[in-house]
Formats: structure tokens, sequence, C-alpha cells
């Protein structure tokens, strides 16, 4: 997988929001975009997603299977949890994927009769089961419980190693970038001042390493804040 960015400059209402952003990353990827709230994500993942345009500079990505799961869920509301899994994989194991994210006894629900949650984690089991190789994901594991989170947090870095996958993660919490990234990109000030760390594979990463990468993070983080001093 190649993801490619050159100069890549975007604006809302004359604000910078992404100010001339230059980055690549190729091979078997999970990158992820960790940065405080505002400070641009989900501007450059859906930009990289192709909903929105930049104002100047390039993106290049050489994915030929795309699948997101994005804040606002895509579900399509006039269907079943079941044919909306579904939909985006006619054949696969729908019970398996709706196993996955722990929907095995809702599949029959409409994405209206299923909390802000569960619908987060079929979106998740809908990205998966169409069999992309490259998800973009923005903070997936919001509005998760803590256990759920923990077992999708396991899951999906499974997945990732045992397909021909990348991943392009966006989230505010260090944690979550400490447990499954390759490569973190630290952003702060519309993409002005962005740090790149490079991990190791995260298969097999303990515990003790992750503690220590998080800290590590959180730490550069309150470095970028304005709010801590
Ligand atoms: N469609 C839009 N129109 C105007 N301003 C926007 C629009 N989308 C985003 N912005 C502004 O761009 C900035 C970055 O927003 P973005 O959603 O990319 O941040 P984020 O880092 O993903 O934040 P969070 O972690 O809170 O989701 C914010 O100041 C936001 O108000």
């Amino acid at each position: 997988m190649l993801l490619k960015i050159d100069g890549l400059t975007k604006k809302f209402d004359g604000e910078t929001v992404i100010n001339d952003l230059t980055y690549s990353i190729e091979g078997k990827f999970f990158l992820t975009i960790l940065g405080s709230s505002g400070c641009g994500k989900t501007t450059l993942l859906r930009i990289l997603s192709g909903v929105l345009k930049p104002d100047g500079g390039t993106v290049r990505l050489s994915s030929e299977r795309l699948a997101f799961v994005f804040q606002d869920d895509r579900l399509i509301p006039w269907i079943t949890a079941r044919e909306n899994i579904e939909i985006a994989s006619p054949g696969c194991d729908v019970n398996g994927y709706l196993r996955l994210v722990g929907l095995e006894d809702h599949g029959g629900k409409y994405p209206s009769q299923m909390s802000g949650g569960m619908k987060r984690r079929l979106n998740i089991a809908r990205a998966i089961a169409f069999e992309p190789d490259l998800i973009l994901m923005d903070e997936p594991f919001n509005s998760l419980d803590v256990v759920m989170k923990d077992h999708l947090l396991e899951e999906i870095k499974e997945i990732w190693h045992e397909r021909k996958l990348s991943i392009v993660m966006v989230t505010h919490d260090p944690r979550e970038a400490a447990r499954l990234s390759t490569e973190i990109m630290l952003v702060r000030d519309g993409f002005n001042k962005t740090e790149i760390v490079k991990l190791e594979n995260p298969i097999g990463r303990s515990a003790d390493d992750i503690d220590t990468i998080s800290r590590r993070l959180l730490e550069r983080m309150k470095e970028f804040s304005s709010y801590v001093q």
C-alpha cells in the first residue's frame, strides 16, 4: 500500500486547518493520526477518502478496495444489521462478523433500533466484511464501553495482522495509538508541527511497552497542548 501526501492544504472560511502537509508511507501499515480535539484529523481523513477536496496539494492512495468507518454512521436505514453486512460482502460469514462485534443477537434490528455504540460496531463489522485492502477509521472506538473497546482493539489488530490490509486510524487517545500502530503521526497546529513515531509490529507488543509508548505520547501531546502549562 502506498499513501503519499504532497503539499496538502485545506482552509475553512479562511482558517487554515491543514498547512502544506507532506508525508508518505508504504508497505503494510497501521498508521494512527493522533492529536487533540480540533487539530484537523478528521479533515485529513475525509480528504484521504475523497469526500472532501483539498485547496492545494495532492494525495495518492494505491488502494483498490477502500472501506471507511466514519463518525457519522453510513448504515442503510431501511435494512437490518444483518443485511447491512450482507450488502457489503454478499455471501460472507455474516454471523461471524456479527459475533466479532458482539451483535449476534441483534442481526434482525434496523439501525434506528440500535444504540450509538451498536451502530459503530456494525460499521466496523461492515467495513471488515468488505475485505478491503485499506480501512480509514475515524475514532472507531468512541462511545464503546471499555470491555467492548478492549475486545475490538485486539480483534482489529489480529485481522490487520492476518489479512493483506493497511489501516489509517484517527484518534485522540494515545493508548489506542500505542496498542495498534506501526506508525503514529502526532499532529499539532494545522499539521504545521507533525512528529512521526515509527514502531515495531504491534503484534506481541507487551503491556509494559504499550504503557511506555502511551506515556511518552501523552507527554508530547501535553507539550503540544495550549491548555496544559
Ligand atoms: N465543514 C467545515 N466547515 C467549517 N469548519 C470546519 C469544517 N470541518 C471542520 N472544520 C473546522 O476545522 C477544524 C478541524 O476540524 P476536524 O474535525 O478536522 O478536527 P479533529 O482533529 O478531527 O477534531 P475532533 O478530535 O474533535 O474530532 C476545526 O476548527 C473545525 O471547526
